[in-house]
């Protein structure tokens, strides 16, 4: 007996609005009780830049969640803790040191006060992420999912022109975009949840012509979502986004360079503990993660590839890329839970893989595979844009002006070699990357030239493209009937003929 094709209203999951949350994400508590919390995210900025956030907060009254009602208050809660949380951990000198408090004021934190979280952030964040089931970590949900709004009510969520943030750490344009680029993209991607759901249950018929249509839809809907993620380059700058906004994005794991060898103390005002959590990430997204399960695209543990696992016949569990399979962990509940489902019924490529000889079939699928490893290859271009090339310039001493040594974050304690660089989930970000890029599958290169050159000259008509070779720098060689041309394989296909 095959498992029911599962129900996404049942997970809290909309055609139209997808993992983000069907209702608006709540601009402000409505109980007054909790107006100190609202204080203090309405005014972070001033508070991180006048440095008196920390001595705020450790005034606070430890407040309880009692008077928190619904899903959509919960969700605003945990986005309050998580943005003061990560402002209180960085937004110091460093989290080892002590920041420079005005002369006079009320509490003085002591050396290793700022690795500590304080009873009054630990309590309700505890109880609010068990409400969640989330981390206690700023993660994709709370920076993303649960922390924008539409600029005109009758403007839909996928016109990024038409978004706003609740929260940032900077108050600045770069921040809201880095953030909004990923809500447009789940709410692009939204309405392929139904359409794959309907992919699988055609399949479980042998009805190849409904799962050829879904699959169309699918590719076309990634091809949109890429162009969203290009737009990134509007709004954020790569010199704003790594040394001002990314140091607070940070999680407390593998952060020793950061001044966190233990992670973070959170103290419930009983039984500090510490702990270690990864920081945000897209890899948390509910919605590229379904694309991979969809297709049947399996990521392995970096460093290791396919033939490792066969040799062993590793069970899957095993073999599986344990960051990526992780990141289901910092998904809300539910969503974990769909995607679980989701992998218990996922059965388009075998159903593919089983119809070689149904052309349009087998197009529609390589499609699907080849927009997504676009997707991939201009997420690797962002990721040296705005990471790699940042930390270089970064490390350049300045001469000019000395100043007073960094604050130690993630930007300031970054290895100096590109391979160690990690990225704000915790992974060896290059590495990883690459062969979760090369895991999606070689596109047949018909099905991607055609794609491709849907767009290009329109003289350029081919019947079929075959590849001859790959150049020694990765260049793709096909050839048609018009020529050869080779294509600038990590540019995402952009041909120069
Ligand atoms: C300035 C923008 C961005 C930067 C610097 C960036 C950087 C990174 C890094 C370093 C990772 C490795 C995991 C980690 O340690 O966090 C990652 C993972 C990932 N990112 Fe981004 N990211 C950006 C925006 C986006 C956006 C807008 C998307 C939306 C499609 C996205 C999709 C992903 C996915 C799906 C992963 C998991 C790896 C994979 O499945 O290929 N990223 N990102
Ligand atoms: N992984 C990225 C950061 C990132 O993408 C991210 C971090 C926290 C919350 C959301 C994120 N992604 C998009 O909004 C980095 O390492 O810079």
């Amino acid at each position: 007996m095959l498992p029911p094709v599962p129900n996404p209203a049942e997970f809290g999951i909309t055609s139209d609005y997808g993992f983000l949350s069907p209702e608006l994400p709540l601009e402000v508590l409505p109980d007054p009780y909790y107006a100190e919390w609202e204080m203090i995210i309405g005014n972070l900025q001033p508070l991180l830049l006048s440095r008196r956030l920390q001595s705020i907060v450790d005034d606070l009254p430890i407040l309880s969640v009692t008077h928190l009602q619904t899903e959509a208050e919960w969700r605003r809660a945990y986005v309050i803790l998580v943005f003061i949380l990560h402002g209180y951990v960085w937004g110091g000198n460093s989290p080892t040191e002590v920041p420079a408090h005005p002369i006079g004021s009320k509490s003085r934190c002591t050396d290793s006060s700022l690795k500590r979280v304080p009873p009054q952030l630990t309590v309700p964040l505890f109880e609010v992420c068990e409400r969640l089931e989330l981390p206690p970590v700023a993660t994709y949900a709370g920076v993303c999912l649960w922390n924008y709004k539409p600029i005109f009510s009758d403007e839909p969520a996928t016109n990024l022109d038409n978004l706003a943030c609740l929260q940032t750490f900077t108050g600045s344009l770069d921040e809201q975009w880095f953030y909004l680029v990923s809500v447009a993209i789940e709410a692009r991607g939204a309405p392929s949840i139904p359409v794959m759901l309907r992919a699988i249950k055609a399949a479980r018929t042998g009805n190849s012509q409904i799962v050829t249509e879904c699959l169309q839809r699918l590719a076309e809907t990634i091809d949109e979502t890429n162009t969203l993620l290009q737009r990134m380059h509007e709004n954020c700058d790569p010199y704003v986004f790594y040394n001002r906004i990314r140091p607070y994005l940070a999680g407390s794991k593998n952060m020793s360079d950061a001044g966190l060898p233990n992670g973070l103390l959170y103290d419930d005002g009983h039984n500090p503990e510490y702990r270690q959590y990864g920081g945000g990430s897209n890899a948390q997204s509910s919605l590229i993660q379904f694309f991979d399960i969809v297709l049947g695209v399996e990521h392995r543990p970096t460093g290791t590839s396919r033939n490792d696992s066969e040799q062993g016949s590793e069970d899957s569990i095993k073999s599986r890329n344990s960051f990526i399979h992780d990141m289901r962990s910092y998904m809300p509940g539910p969503h974990r839970r769909f995607l679980e489902h989701i992998d218990s019924v996922a059965n388009i490529r075998p159903f593919v893989e089983a119809r070689r000889g149904d052309s349009a079939l087998c197009i529609a699928y390589d499609a699907c595979l080849a927009m997504l490893r676009v997707l991939r290859d201009k997420h690797i271009n962002i990721v040296s844009r705005y990471i790699i090339l940042q930390s270089r310039s970064a490390r350049q001493p300045s001469q000019a002006n000395p100043g007073p040594p960094a604050a130690r974050n993630l930007a300031t304690a970054a290895p100096t070699d590109k391979k160690k660089l990690r990225g704000t989930g915790g992974t060896a970000l290059i590495p990883f990357l690459k062969q979760a890029r090369d895991e999606t599958g070689e596109p047949a290169i018909d099905a991607w030239a055609r794609r491709l050159l849907s767009n290009g000259p329109a003289e350029k008509n081919f019947a079929s493209l075959s590849k001859v070779g790959e150049q020694p720098d990765g260049h793709l060689e096909v050839v048609g009937l018009c020529g050869t041309w080779t294509a600038e394989e990590n540019e995402g296909g952009i041909c120069h003929w």
